[in-house]
């Protein structure tokens, strides 16, 4: 595997800070040694500079539009050169706006993309169904086509066109929606295996069921856009928003091996990763260390050896 790693230091996609040391937690934690050593050629491109946009006013109850904006419009830029560098790439979070440039960016060179969210959360409010305001619980709406018309204009996302539809998307390991979410996911079909689908089918079913629904006829490239707050909080407690009831982490890595054996992977966001949220030194490694495991099994690592 040739892989690409984007850091992306950014937390103004919600309120706790923290999400923003991400990256190099991960990286400290030995990600790219580790990748090297199964076998991948890795291009580590750095940090991101995601700076403050200056007089940046709230729209509604987004805070600071033009600089989540500014960030996600970098971001898929860097995307887009190393796909355009043939790599498959990795963008280390951050919290979870960050999808939103992640997955324009890849869309730019792979217009049939699919995608597998893992996550507690939809993360699929608008700007105006939103309870918080906080745009990494709404990275999905400015995605999809089906909701363009319940976007408003905003500082800052006047460069964002949205690049899938519904039938693009699979989500597993929902347990957290909001009401409105829950109606938009329904109203619009998406294809989603809650924890209550993952408890009735197991995890084996759901990814044959994804694989059939999203690109095991027409072979198609993946974005995997990981939540690392879908792993049960026992597991990756150094979270923003931690659920209870997640994904064991046997069930997190179970994920990332089948779509790594599909060989379609093209891009990963692993984001939400907040070491300023775990509560003892143990906490914090056992959140980074899962993030690292879960990257690695996208890219070979395999617990049959
Ligand atoms: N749906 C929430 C949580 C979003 C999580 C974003 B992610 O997945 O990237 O971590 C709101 C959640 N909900 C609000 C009311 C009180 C209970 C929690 C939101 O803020 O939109
Ligand atoms: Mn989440
Ligand atoms: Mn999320
Ligand atoms: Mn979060």
């Amino acid at each position: 595997h040739s892989v690409g790693i984007i850091g992306a230091p950014f937390s103004r996609g919600q309120r706790k800070g923290g999400v923003e040391k991400g990256p190099d937690y991960i990286r400290t934690a030995g990600l790219i040694e580790k990748l090297q050593a199964q076998g991948c050629q890795v291009k580590d491109y750095g940090n991101l500079k995601l700076d403050d946009v200056p007089n940046d006013e709230p729209f509604g109850k987004v805070r600071m539009p033009k600089t989540v904006g500014l960030a996600n419009q970098r971001l898929a830029d860097a995307v887009h050169t190393v796909k355009k560098e043939g790599r498959a790439c990795v963008v280390l979070g951050g919290d979870h706006s960050l999808a939103i440039g992640s997955i324009l960016g890849h869309a730019r060179s792979q217009r049939d993309l699919c995608l597998v969210w893992v996550d507690a959360h939809a993360d699929i409010n608008t700007p105006l169904t939103s309870p918080t305001g906080n745009v990494h619980g709404q990275p999905v709406s400015y995605l999809l086509k089906e909701l363009q018309s319940k976007i408003p204009v905003m500082p800052g996302f006047s460069w964002i066109k949205p690049c899938i539809t519904a039938k693009d998307i699979v989500y597993i390991g929902l347990r957290d929606l909001d009401p409105e979410e829950h109606y938009i996911v329904k109203n619009l079909g998406i294809k989603s295996f809650s924890m209550t689908e993952l408890d009735r089918l197991g995890m084996g079913r759901v990814m044959e069921e994804t694989s059939d629904h999203l690109f095991s006829k027409v072979k198609r490239p993946i974005h995997l856009s990981y939540d690392i707050d879908a792993l049960d909080p026992l597991v990756a407690p150094a979270t923003g928003t931690p659920a209870i009831g997640g994904l064991t982490y046997r069930e997190g890595i179970y994920v990332a091996e089948e779509i790594c054996k599909t060989g379609l992977l093209s891009a990963v966001d692993l984001v939400e990763v907040n070491p300023s949220r775990g509560k003892t030194e143990e906490e914090i490694r056992s959140t980074v260390n899962a993030a690292v495991s879960v990257v690695l099994s996208c890219f070979g690592q395999a617990r049959e050896g």
